[in-house]
């Protein structure tokens, strides 16, 4: 029998919950559907459809096309996930509505490592990414890239040097090469050695990137609650590992900046950079808001933003051409047509090499370096062709699904730089070009595309007219290596084989010349 208490106990719940109930049911009838996506689980949302399992731009590929939508919803306990994969959806919304859409989605980890507030790639959008944009831009940009030239000419020609001396370690020469350009830019250092102190510095903070602040290493980023827990709490480690990040990045940012303040300090010449420059006019920045905090973040992404991504570019580079001699040749005619092997090419030849400008577009189509680029955060609900897209939604651009549409590339499997070709050999600009999307979009977008392009250019331009990059021998037979790939976000070729041969003595001439003129 129930008691008075028994029946409230019974009926005050039911009171409370009507209402609501009907209030839920009310605006679900009025709000806009979300966009399309797999059904929902209690609790675990999407979990059992998402593609943890393979590479995730190619599951999210698939995901798309079974819902046959190219803006999906995915639920994942405690996020909101967006999957835009057309070009189309992706300017609509990151570009036209790039108010909005501007933000960063942080793990934990990224906040308490210090990743957050100091690096411009995942800093929260607002008034202090804004002083950080304009400083990068002042040196950086589609107006100043030329700027960089000379530092990409000393560097390039270090990497021909090494690539005579010792080929087989390519990838090796490849890394020094992006680093080294970054140091240089950044703090007119010029490291030639891998072992170079401020080269060990930001290899070691990239390490961390990409091993321990992958979202869901530590079970912090699964569980945010868990941060508040005292670092002294047993078991309690990421507030260690990520104290120990924060100290490394912050001595990453900071050691070069005022190893340019010391020498400038005492007096002793050094190669112009940034760092130079802004310390020589350190008050008119301040007046502008700029500190020597936002100076040192703002040196240091370079090396961040740099390193990886075109170190992907031309490893897929020296993959592509060893698994096709005949692209490669096809290049080497173009190129020596018009330098007639008598002296390396240079950035103002790029109108005469449309080959070479055609490989550099097909390698960035055919393994996109960032193929998810970095999410955004939707700042506030939206409503997209009449679906509604929650407010702090995490949203991807699936590059990747731009990149490898059959219909815009046919069998995009296959490396072919003539695709972006017209009948006379010229760039046929009725092709997309792949290179508006693999840097990103709206705000967010790679201010450091100009200098990439510059830089990538350059390098294939001067590596293909002094030397053949064939398939290795093995056994007496070339041995043509396989297309395979890690599934890490910023996406390279894992470890293979290739022969790197000089195409003639005269090329190598031409290598140790090229050098003796940056002594
Ligand atoms: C092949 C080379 C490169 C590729 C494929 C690439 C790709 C990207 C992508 C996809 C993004 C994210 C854009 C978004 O959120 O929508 C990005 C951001 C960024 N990249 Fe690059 N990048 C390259 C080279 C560079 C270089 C050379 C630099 C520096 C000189 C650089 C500096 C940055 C910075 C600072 C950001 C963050 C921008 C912001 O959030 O405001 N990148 N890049």
């Amino acid at each position: 029998m129930l008691t008075d208490t028994g029946y409230a106990s019974l009926v005050i719940p039911v009171l409370v919950a009507l209402p609501v109930w009907f209030w839920l049911r009310k605006r679900s009838k009025r709000a806009p559907p979300y966009p399309p996506g797999p059904n929902e689980y209690p609790l675990i949302g999407n979990v059992l459809d998402f593609p943890f399992r393979g590479p995730l731009w190619e599951g999210l590929t698939d995901l798309a096309k079974r819902h046959e939508t190219d803006v999906l919803r995915l639920k994942l306990p405690g996020m909101e996930m967006v999957v835009l994969s057309t070009s189309e959806a992706i300017s609509d919304l990151l570009d036209q509505r790039s108010a909005i859409y501007s933000d960063k989605p942080h793990t934990p980890m990224i906040e308490l490592s210090g990743f957050a507030e100091s690096t411009l790639v995942l800093m929260p959008y607002g008034p202090r990414w804004r002083m950080h944009r304009k400083l990068f831009n002042n040196f950086i940009s589609a107006s100043t890239a030329k700027d960089h030239d000379v530092n990409q000419t000393k560097v390039v020609s270090d990497l021909l040097i090494n690539l005579h001396r010792n080929p087989k370690s390519f990838r090796e020469h490849i890394n020094l090469l992006t680093g080294s350009l970054a140091l240089s830019i950044a703090y007119g250092i010029r490291a030639d050695t891998p072992h170079n102190e401020f080269v060990l510095m930001y290899e070691k903070i990239l390490k961390v990137a990409q091993e321990g602040l992958v979202p869901a290493t530590f079970f912090v980023d699964i569980f945010p609650f868990l941060r508040y827990l005292p670092s002294w709490f047993p078991g309690v480690q990421f507030h260690a590992y990520a104290n120990k990040v924060k100290k490394d990045l912050h001595t990453a940012m900071t050691r070069p900046v005022e190893h340019v303040a010391e020498k400038l300090k005492s007096g002793v010449d050094i190669d112009p950079s940034m760092a130079s420059m802004c310390l020589e006019n350190l008050d008119d920045w301040g007046q502008k808001g700029i500190d020597i905090e936002v100076i040192c973040n703002t040196l240091g992404i370079l090396y961040i933003g740099m390193s990886d991504t075109i170190k992907a570019a031309l490893s897929s580079f020296f993959l592509a051409m060893a698994r096709s001699t005949e692209i490669m040749r096809t290049a080497q005619r173009q190129l020596d047509s018009v330098l007639g092997g008598a002296r390396l090419p240079d950035h103002s030849d790029i109108d005469d090499l449309p080959y070479i400008v055609a490989i550099v577009k097909e390698t960035l189509r055919w393994a996109p370096p960032a193929p998810i680029g970095t999410t955004h955060r939707l700042m506030e609900d939206d409503v997209y062709r009449g679906m509604l897209i929650p407010g702090g939604a995490t949203v991807i651009e699936n590059i990747w699904a731009i990149c490898y549409d059959e219909v815009v590339y046919p069998e995009p499997h296959t490396y072919n730089p003539a695709r972006f070709l017209d009948k006379n050999g010229r760039i046929d600009p009725s092709v997309k070009d792949p290179e508006a999307r693999v840097f990103g979009s709206g705000r967010r977008t790679c201010p450091g595309r100009h200098l990439a392009l510059r830089m990538l250019y350059l390098t294939i331009a001067r590596i293909l007219a002094t030397f053949d990059i064939l398939p290795a021998d093995k056994d007496g037979r070339p041995s043509i290596p396989e297309a395979r790939y890690s599934k890490s976000l910023l996406r390279e070729p894992m470890p293979f084989e290739c022969a790197v041969k000089p195409r003639s003595e005269k090329a190598v001439e031409l290598i140790y010349h090229a050098v003796a003129i940056h002594q």
